[in-house]
């Protein structure tokens, strides 16, 4: 594990997806899916490269580069073996090294998905040279490794290093059981590409059809505006997908606490099977007040949880039903390892959300882990799964009869290719410059 980072470099990257309204919702009729990307450099003789990235919707973006740049005097010039050599250590440096930059968040907001973009390449980067998938790397190591890797400020009351230990010794004999399993089966995985809030009702109709032939089995659609048409829409995708499929519905944070109840209790009527971010991310007893009103309807919640602690508290209080942890919203693996050994130990099933770009290509890494090594189950667990954007990819997601297939190239799978890092940069591409020529929409 010789070598040093010597440098570190952090691009702004956009995709213009709110041209097709793919990714809309509620709150976010406009999104562009982007990319604050990030290049680790070594001074090793193979010349391997850590690549990460955190998600953005567009405006904004610039913040998250910056920000990843202000955190690069902790990490370059760093021993790649001290780094991984007791990584929860070294993850709590970056979040702590710096205290004036710590400030911003405390580990929230722009600094600390500036951290997770950077955690991301180091994970990358460590796969690469270790020559494994970065799942493969996880799961191959000890009990006492993946321990070693997290950071439990803070979460202590709700998990220590021993009970964590306990969790993962637990499954470490029949590991491999788990990942011939996965080999051979893949790891269930759930639509959101049909049921954008932008789209129309014909093209929800086409493509809900689209996906039942395509063999989903759960499908997840947008809710939150105007109450009648989200009714009119899920009259349609029940029409196309049957009694049977699993629907879900996903307000985007959009409600107040009663008034998510009073329209979930209506839309229930389509047989929900998760309602995913009723109300505020931050707002932990209204997911429970929500939860106790809506059963057997489960909460779903986590892609805007800013920490660790948040997740804690959701865990603690029982006010959700299942863990959506997101890779690039926290501090990068380090954090979703604390996040999901607390997710095992309550029993609440980590069902990742994919919907941004790159984020399908992380979270089967951590969905894999999480059953190889953590739980030990995929009981009630699916990945979330969006059709946008694969094709940037060096290693894009692998689907097959609605399963993540096991990646097998060496990394976390988050490389996006030179020729679109180099059209999609923003704004000097070539694909905003010819945005720019023919639009008249202000992007800035
Ligand atoms: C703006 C994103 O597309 C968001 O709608 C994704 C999301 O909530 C999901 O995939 O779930
Ligand atoms: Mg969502």
């Amino acid at each position: 594990m010789n070598g040093k980072i010597i440098s570190l470099e952090a691009k702004d990257i956009r995709f213009p997806t709110s041209q097709d309204l793919d990714g809309s919702d509620a709150m976010n009729p406009d999104p562009d899916y982007s990319a604050a990307y990030v290049i680790l450099k070594t001074d090793r003789e193979d010349d391997v490269e850590g690549h990460g990235l955190t998600f953005t919707i567009g405006r904004g973006n610039q913040l998250c580069v910056q920000a990843i740049e202000a955190l690069s005097h902790l990490v370059v010039g760093q021993e790649i073996e001290h780094i991984v050599g007791d990584f929860g250590k070294f993850w709590n440096k970056l979040i702590v090294g710096d205290s004036q930059l710590r400030w911003l968040g405390p580990e929230k907001g722009v600094i600390h998905l500036a951290t997770g973009a950077v955690v991301n390449a180091i994970w990358d980067l460590y796969a690469k040279i270790n020559n494994k998938p970065l799942w493969q790397l996880l799961a191959d190591m000890s009990p006492e490794e993946l321990v070693r890797c997290v950071d439990f400020s803070y979460i202590t009351d709700a998990i220590t290093p021993e009970e964590a230990l306990e969790i993962l010794k637990a499954k470490a004999a029949t590991k491999q059981d788990r990942v011939n399993y996965l080999k051979k089966n893949g790891y269930p995985a759930y639509t959101t590409s049909a049921g954008w809030l932008g789209y129309s009702e014909e093209k929800v109709r086409r493509l809900s059809r689209e996906a039942v032939e395509e063999g989903w089995k759960h499908i997840k659609m947008k809710v939150g505006g105007n109450l009648d048409e989200d009714m009119k829409r899920a009259s349609i995708i029940r029409e196309e997908i049957g009694p049977d499929l699993k629907l879900m519905m996903d307000a985007n944070q959009k409600w107040d606490v009663d008034e998510a109840i009073k329209n979930i209790k209506q839309l229930a009527k389509y047989d929900i099977y998760w309602f995913e971010e009723p109300t505020s991310p931050d707002d932990v007893l209204g997911h429970k007040a929500i939860a106790d009103a809506i059963r057997p309807i489960k909460v779903a919640t986590g892609e805007h949880c800013q920490n660790r602690v948040i997740f804690k508290q959701f865990m603690q209080a029982d006010a959700i039903d299942v863990c959506q942890i997101d890779s690039c919203r926290v501090g990068g693996v380090n954090e979703l390892l604390a996040i999901m050994l607390m997710a095992a130990k309550f029993n609440v099933p980590v069902c990742p959300h994919a919907g941004g770009v790159g984020l399908c290509e992380h979270v089967q890494h951590l969905s894999m882990l999480d059953y190889i090594a953590i739980s030990g189950s995929l009981d009630e667990r699916i990945i979330e799964y969006v059709d946008h954007l694969h094709e940037h990819f060096l290693d894009p997601v692998v689907i097959k009869n609605g399963a993540y297939q096991v990646p097998t190239m060496p990394g976390y799978s988050i490389e996006i290719k030179e020729s679109s890092l180099v059209a999609y940069e923003f704004p000097n591409g070539s694909v905003w410059q010819d945005i720019r020529a023919n639009d008249t929409v202000q992007y800035s």
